[in-house]
């Protein structure tokens, strides 16, 4: 299992400097290009923006591409998208087109319709390995759209059509293992509850025990009371 390096911060806005400016020097010193797979949910938003703000002064203008872990299977201008909230929060340099959004969604019915067609699209136009992937956690300790109970793929990359345990929300999510393939793994969360799910995730055998126990990479935690 590889080590959990914890990056702990009095708050979230010293949470958001640190790993955005760690993450627009990746971006800087990339010129072939960088690719990252971005966390929804209601935590990591002021990151998107501070980065937002990074990237609108950052002279190269190196290729970027981003998907989400996992989309909502809504209408992109629903508050609950994903990719819509990427948008919202990377505004500027969405306006300048200084990066590029593979989705996860299409106009089926339902995300089981689509997986065939999204996987094409991710394996067409998504480089094997990521830069680095930017993940949540669930106080049930589910990542991405990877929740309790629901079988783990250990080598297929296809993604997955799954839904919300609570909300009974459609989702597409990336499986395991293509988010295991990445160079870096941000995990942020918040508050001792979600600390002390991830301290016990591997006895109580959470969704993001498998991250721990399958990852290739250090895992950096980025964490805030
Ligand atoms: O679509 C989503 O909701 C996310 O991708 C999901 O995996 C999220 O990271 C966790 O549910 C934590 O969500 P919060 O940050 O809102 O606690």
């Amino acid at each position: 299992m590889r080590p959990i390096q914890y990056h702990t911060f009095d708050n979230f806005t010293a949470l958001s400097e640190a790993l955005s400016q760690q993450w627009a020097e990746i971006i800087r010193s990339t010129p072939g290009g960088s690719s990252f797979a971005l966390a929804g949910g209601t935590t990591p938003a002021p990151v998107y923006q501070r980065l937002d703000e990074l990237l609108a002064h950052m002279d190269q203008h190196n290729p970027i591409k981003l998907v989400a872990t996992d989309e909502r299977w809504v209408a992109d201008e629903d508050q609950q998208s994903n990719e819509g909230l990427f948008r919202r929060c990377l505004q500027k340099s969405a306006r300048d087109k200084r990066w590029q959004l593979v989705s996860l969604k299409n106009a089926s019915s339902t995300p089981e319709v689509a997986t065939e067609a999204i996987d094409a699209r991710l394996n067409a136009q998504l480089p094997q390995a990521f830069s680095a992937i930017l993940l949540g956690m669930g106080a049930d300790g589910h990542i991405a759209s990877l929740f309790p109970g629901a079988p783990v793929q250990h080598d297929d990359l296809t993604c997955l059509a799954a839904v919300h345990p609570q909300t009974r929300q459609s989702r597409m999510s990336l499986s395991l293992p293509r988010l295991l393939n990445t160079q870096r793994i941000w995990l942020v969360i918040t508050g001792q509850e979600k600390r002390d799910v991830l301290e016990h995730a591997v006895e109580a055998n959470l969704p993001v025990a498998a991250l721990l126990r399958e990852a290739g990479c250090d895992i950096d935690v980025f964490w805030c009371p």
